[in-house]
């Protein structure tokens, strides 16, 4: 394991695998972690066990370039857990990258988090005042003291006591000598599927995943849900009472991948109805749709279907670039921004252009994009947005954590349309977003997360309520 304490360099939602009883445990690991890189790209490691022994290796940077080689010898053993990095607490740091690893008194306890814990800051001072040494600068650690605390015999009770004091989004993957962990938080933020391989188990953040590996698809973790894998079989238990799930919207907006399948869904029928909707609400007098790629192409697809208007890749990604929302810094997301995308002049010129993308979070990718298209010679360019204004931060995973940041909470719709030099701007509504899902609204109690667009919380943000009151949050002197 690399530890190098002094490479603090800003680099830089994150992607879980668990693998219990493969002979290539982490082989489909790191398998899994490839087909789940569009929720992190910043760092990546896996621990696994091999009966006697826990082994671990963790990179700054990409799956493919981390863990090629003969992998089984490198990281043996028939359990394996695995993360994809996209930081939201805690800088891109060598000691931020997970799994994360403590010794308990009969096991190790190794951990990885996809979400964002929204009273972290609050549990660690806690911790650091009964005396806790934290290695990382992430929420994530708090869970790890907190079960290497408990005073619990069973490691699923250790387990279920620390996830019972934290607030906030997550899917956990959790391995010690004997078990696969897997817990989701209380309203299902973040996503969490169980799959079958052979006699193996496979938790993974997505069911792209499980296709990668080959592996049988067999249900969801539940919001509150934790599993215990081991030689017995899938054990489940409640941390809370039952409530109702309230997922992220935005799992479904952007995160995951297309071709996953979410709470039964198609994510890209979801995407393509997406646009449909659109194209109902807010339709444009235009001569071609193009998709901002990637996250944008399946909505201006429904878009192009339901108006009639022809669908052409009007903008080429390259694709050695990866996804920029999910970069660490404003600098980094503009300078991949400009390298990614290119205009295609054979689809542009001479045309009334309308650009579909699924955001518009800062507005980075639009302002560019526009800017590309009039430069490549369209006589005009109208502008949708798949989803409604963001105008909320998020706390759980995404990391949009300030309303300064976010282009649609400090302008009207006017002032948007403006600096982003469009002749239409458009964005779908909350109800027309449930309705691509197939799900009315609840007033009282929304199905889905969807405070970045609504402010409604489903947690209480426990941090961010002391930092109102003027606190200085600095989460430690490494940071
Ligand atoms: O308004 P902004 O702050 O620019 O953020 C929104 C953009 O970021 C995302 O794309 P990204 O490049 O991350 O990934 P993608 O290739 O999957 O579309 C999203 O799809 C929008 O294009
Ligand atoms: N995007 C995420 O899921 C991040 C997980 C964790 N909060 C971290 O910063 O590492
Ligand atoms: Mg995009």
């Amino acid at each position: 394991m690399i530890w190098d304490h002094d490479d603090d360099k800003p680099r830089e939602e994150c992607g879980i695998v668990g693998v219990f009883n493969h002979p290539e445990a982490s082989l489909l690991v790191a398998l899994g972690l490839h087909a789940l890189q569009h929720r992190g790209q910043e760092a990546c490691g896996i621990t696994t066990y091999d009966g006697e022994k826990f082994h671990n290796e963790r990179h700054m940077g990409l799956v493919g370039e981390s863990f090629g080689g003969d992998l089984t010898s490198r990281l043996p053993g028939s359990a394996a857990i695995g993360h994809n990095r996209y930081s939201t607490a805690g800088k891109p740091a060598m000691r931020n990258i997970q799994p994360i690893f403590a010794d308990l008194a009969n096991t190790g306890f190794a951990l990885a988090h996809n979400g964002n814990l929204t009273n972290a800051v609050a549990l660690r001072k806690e911790l650091i005042n009964k005396g806790a040494i934290f290695q990382s600068t992430m929420d994530t650690e708090v869970v790890l003291q907190l079960v290497a605390r408990s005073g619990r015999r069973l490691m699923r009770e250790r387990v279920m006591e620390a996830l019972q004091a934290v607030e906030g989004g997550y899917a956990f993957v959790g391995l010690t000598n004997k078990k696969l962990i897997g817990a989701r938080d209380p309203v299902g933020l973040r996503p969490l599927v169980l799959g079958k391989i052979g006699q193996g188990w496979v938790l993974a953040s997505e069911t792209c995943a499980l296709d990668m590996i080959g592996a049988e698809f067999i249900r969801e973790i539940e919001n509150g849900e934790v599993v215990i894998i081991s030689e017995d079989g899938v054990e489940s238990y409640r941390a809370f009472p039952e409530r109702p799930e309230s997922p992220c919207l935005f799992e479904y907006v952007y995160f995951a991948r297309p071709d996953s399948v979410v709470q039964g869904r198609s994510v890209y029928q979801v995407r393509r109805r997406m646009g449909h909707q659109l194209a109902r609400e807010n339709p444009a007098d235009v001569d071609v749709i193009v998709p901002v790629p990637d996250s944008g192409v399946p909505a201006a697809l429904g878009f192009s279907e339901q108006s009639g208007v022809p669908f052409q890749l009007g903008i080429i990604r390259s694709h050695y670039v990866g996804r920029t929302f999910i970069e660490p810094t404003q600098l980094g997301r503009q300078k991949s921004i400009s390298k990614k995308h290119s205009p295609n002049r054979s689809v542009l010129e001479g045309k009334r252009v309308l650009l579909v993308d699924d955001s518009i979070v800062r507005g980075n990718t639009s302002k560019k994009i526009v800017q590309m298209v009039r430069d490549a010679g369209a006589k005009e360019v109208h502008l949708r947005s798949a989803s409604p204004p963001i105008v909320n931060p998020d706390f759980y995973g995404i990391d949009m954590p300030t309303k300064g940041e976010l282009l649609a909470s400090n302008n009207s719709l006017e002032q948007m349309r403006n600096f982003l030099n469009v002749e239409t701007l458009g964005f779908l509504s909350v109800d027309g977003l449930y309705a691509s899902i197939g799900v009315k609204r609840d007033m009282s109690m929304p199905q889905f997360s969807d405070h970045c667009f609504t402010g409604c919380y489903p947690t209480r943000l426990v941090d961010q309520m002391q930092e109102e009151g003027g606190k200085d949050r600095q989460l430690s002197l490494l940071d």
